[in-house]
């Protein structure tokens, strides 16, 4: 596209949002006072140009043509106010900055298919969270899946990092919230125990820039967590089997490192599973548990744990499964026969947990960094819905997130810092592992 087809079909765009920018001109005011004084000083000066016209334009110099010549100014100066009233008006419609984010926007590849950039209605800080600014564009028919595809080329354009990107006005606008880029999560939260959640069955992650991020393992009952080596993987799942403990969790924890990530205070409070013989048995006791909760709570009608605890008073626990490394439980590379057979049993029972475990309060925290698609089966990996990934390359990134946006978004010296599936950035609690 050579730039007059550009400027020709941003001409275009820019009268289309002509009628727009009136209408929201007004509102637009709120964060641009300096519109607001222009507004004031046009209309005291329209007011005394009509006052003093006798005295400006001279009428009574021209004799017979006076009368005349006073009905056309009559005429034209009320025209020329309305006229310059509401070339004002579109004026204040046009936010700080709109032109630069537009320009920004198309320079990165954000435009539909006729080539048009998203117009920028207005923009304000947030009044639920005043670090936030908010950017209320007109998308021009860009939907917001691209929008979020695009993330990290939007951040580049509004030169902003984004918290989070939603539709408005029923589906009229997108709204972008941010902060400018130069600020950003801190690289170190440590965690606090009054971060702890009240909640059942609520387990906290780390601050995003909407706030903190948690996890309700009553509605999203499993977590896959990625990240390549080094990342954070390892204390963000210590800082959740911790929250789960306090909460009267069971953890059972598979570590074929031999204990090396989970110091010994682990080990007293948590069922350790060193061995691949030992994980079978342990995954077919917490099937066989699912099996008699699934029975209980048919016997008394109840639809899930919560319930049948409520009505039983009997306090059946949650039961958490973590594996740091999951890959190592499934591939099959180098396996003989006997040990192929063995993984397949325990990617069944995984399976049969992460489909039916949610109601009977078993659940999977299950972590990886080998991108390699095929080691984590469909049927487990598409029933662990709350995705988290860390520094990640793009094949790693696909397979937790199913997009490409780890990678491009978090930033490769990164630590504890993480991708939820929603597109929310956060910065994972800094948890040594002691304090359990
Ligand atoms: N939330 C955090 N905040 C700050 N730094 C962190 C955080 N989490 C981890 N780190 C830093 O990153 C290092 C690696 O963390 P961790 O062992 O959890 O990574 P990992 O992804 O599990 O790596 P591996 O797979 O090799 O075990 C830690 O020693 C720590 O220095």
């Amino acid at each position: 596209m050579t730039r007059t087809d550009k400027d020709h079909i941003n001409k275009r765009t820019e009268n289309r949002h002509l009628l727009r920018r009136m209408k929201t001109g007004l509102t637009a005011v709120k964060d641009t006072p300096y519109k607001g004084l222009l507004l004031g000083a046009y209309l005291t000066g329209a007011v005394l140009v009509w006052l003093f016209r006798g005295h400006l334009f001279s009428l009574d110099n021209y004799g017979m043509f006076s009368p005349v010549l006073e009905a056309v100014i009559n005429l034209l100066l009320p025209l020329y106010s309305v006229g310059g009233l509401l070339a004002l008006l579109v004026l204040l419609g046009t936010p700080w900055g709109g032109r630069e984010a537009r320009e920004g926007l198309q320079r990165v590849g954000l435009t539909n298919h006729a080539g048009e950039a998203p117009v920028l209605l207005s923009k304000y800080a947030d009044g639920d969270n005043p670090r936030l600014t908010v950017w209320e564009f007109d998308p021009c028919g860009i939907p917001l899946k691209e929008w979020e595809d695009k993330r990290a080329r939007v951040e580049t354009a509004l030169d902003s990092i984004i918290a989070k990107m939603e539709w408005g006005e029923g589906r009229k606008i997108i709204r972008v919230y941010a902060v400018p880029a130069a600020s950003d999560l801190p690289a170190l939260l440590p965690w606090k125990d009054k971060y702890l959640s009240p909640d059942n069955f609520v387990l906290v992650l780390g601050e995003s820039l909407l706030g903190p991020v948690t996890v309700n393992l009553a509605h999203i009952p499993h977590v896959l967590l990625g990240g390549s080596t080094g990342s954070g993987k390892s204390v963000l799942l210590k800082l959740l089997l911790m929250q789960a403990l306090r909460k009267g969790a069971e953890v059972y924890i598979a570590d074929f490192k031999g204990g090396v990530d989970f110091p010994k205070a682990w080990h007293g409070k948590c069922h350790m599973v060193f061995r691949e013989d030992d994980l079978l048995y342990v995954l077919g006791q917490l099937t066989a548990v699912l099996e008699y909760r699934k029975g209980r709570l048919a016997e008394t009608g109840c639809p899930n744990i919560d319930a049948y605890n409520e009505a039983t008073g009997d306090g059946l626990p949650r039961l958490v499964f973590a594996c740091d490394e999951v890959a190592e439980l499934l591939d099959r590379t180098g396996m003989d026969k006997e040990q192929k057979e063995r993984a397949s049993q325990i990617e069944s029972k995984l399976a049969l947990i992460a489909r039916q475990g949610r109601a009977f309060g078993i659940h999977l925290i299950l972590a990886t960094q080998r991108p390699d698609a095929t080691i984590i089966p469909g049927q487990i990996r598409n029933n662990l819905d709350f995705r988290v990934c860390g520094r990640a390359d793009s094949v790693l990134s696909q397979i937790i997130l199913d997009s490409t946006a780890a990678a491009d978004q978090i930033p490769k010296d990164a630590r504890g810092r993480f991708l939820l599936h929603d597109g929310t950035v956060f910065q994972g609690y800094w948890f040594d592992g002691d304090g359990i």
